[in-house]
């Protein structure tokens, strides 16, 4: 008897979304998924969409039509208790304060949130937390106005990571952000993940996502064109060999091949990590096939996503 497992349960799903303003269609048919402890960047042309969408996902914005649920709850129907699970930025930088210093501004958003139906308490002891992994231990007691536009970037995500939230959605994190603090959220997001968060971000940044994010969804004239899986894109191996075709038809027939395919003068196949390249060869020795080379087979998102945009 086979065993099925259930799929995990989406904390971000996004049904059938449209969005239109006047007679312009800005959203059409969008359709996504983010689990718990996935990292999903939102990627496209200038004006593809992205900040509707991010606006519509935090409830910010309505959509024409189609549905949008944070850990289960509908964000249009459910507001109050879908956002008890979210923490955002949506507009880089985010809006603070700019009379009260960045502790007093992080004390404001905790009372807020503590408010919210299913609200969580924040403590004093969060609060000094969260400013100095956004390393902004200095500056806390600083005006917000006196922060450089790098520095109220940071705090926007300090404050929207501040009630420890399931689902986190930032548009831009890291516009106008210096090398070491694009690392810096790149870490963040990183760790926020690996502890079960799930994180929706939008970026023109493809080769850092690439580092990172396990899923781009790429958005051009308002539809999702793409959702590209990088985990599997990455553990790709290519075999340059004399039988190209050959060896990508015997290659797919292994248990540990997901997919192979031949790219003449290689046969690429994703073999779920190098640990298998042995077996890989050692199959195509078998088989007859003769190999000159095997490497990975980086992918190169940038030129990747050139060609989806050229071609939607
Ligand atoms: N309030 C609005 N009223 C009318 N049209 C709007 C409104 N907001 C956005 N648009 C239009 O919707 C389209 C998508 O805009 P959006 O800001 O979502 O794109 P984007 O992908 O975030 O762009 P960018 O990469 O430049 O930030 C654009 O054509 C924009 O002119």
């Amino acid at each position: 008897m086979t065993k099925t497992v259930a799929p995990a349960p989406s904390a971000i799903e996004v049904r059938g979304l449209h969005k239109r303003y006047r007679d312009a269609v800005v959203l059409e048919d969008v359709n996504l998924s983010v689990k718990p402890g996935e990292v999903y960047a939102l990627t496209g042309p200038n004006g593809a969409g992205k900040t509707t969408l991010i606006r519509t996902l935090t409830g910010l914005a309505f959509p024409t039509r189609g549905k949008v649920f944070l850990m289960g709850r509908n964000v249009h129907e459910d507001g109050p208790r879908a956002r008890a699970y979210l923490g955002a930025v949506v507009e880089a930088p985010a809006r603070f304060y700019p009379q009260f210093s960045g502790t007093e501004n992080l004390n404001m958003h905790a009372q807020l949130a503590a408010m919210a139906p299913n609200g969580v308490r924040v403590s004093r002891d969060r609060i000094r937390e969260v400013l100095a992994l956004l390393e902004l231990t200095r500056m806390a007691d600083r005006k917000v106005g006196e922060y450089s536009l790098g520095q109220r970037q940071r705090l926007g995500v300090a404050a929207a990571m501040l009630a420890e939230p399931k689902v986190l959605i930032l548009d831009e994190p890291t516009s106008g952000l210096d090398p070491l603090g694009i690392n810096l959220i790149h870490r963040i997001v990183t760790s926020l993940a690996t502890s079960g968060c799930a994180v929706i971000l939008s970026t023109h940044h493809l080769r850092e996502i690439s580092t990172y994010a396990h899923t781009v969804g790429i958005l051009t004239g308002g539809r999702m064109v793409d959702h590209v899986d990088l985990r599997s894109r990455q553990a790709a191996y290519r075999f340059r060999v004399d039988d190209p075709q050959g060896a990508a038809e015997l290659l797919e027939r292994l248990p540990f091949v997901r997919r192979a395919t031949s790219r003449t003068p290689y046969a690429v196949a994703h073999l779920g990590g190098e640990s298998r390249v042995p077996e890989a060869l050692s199959a195509l020795h078998q088989g007859g096939i003769r190999v000159y080379e095997a490497t990975p087979d980086h992918f190169d998102l940038y030129e990747y996503y050139r060609e989806r945009v050229e071609q939607a």
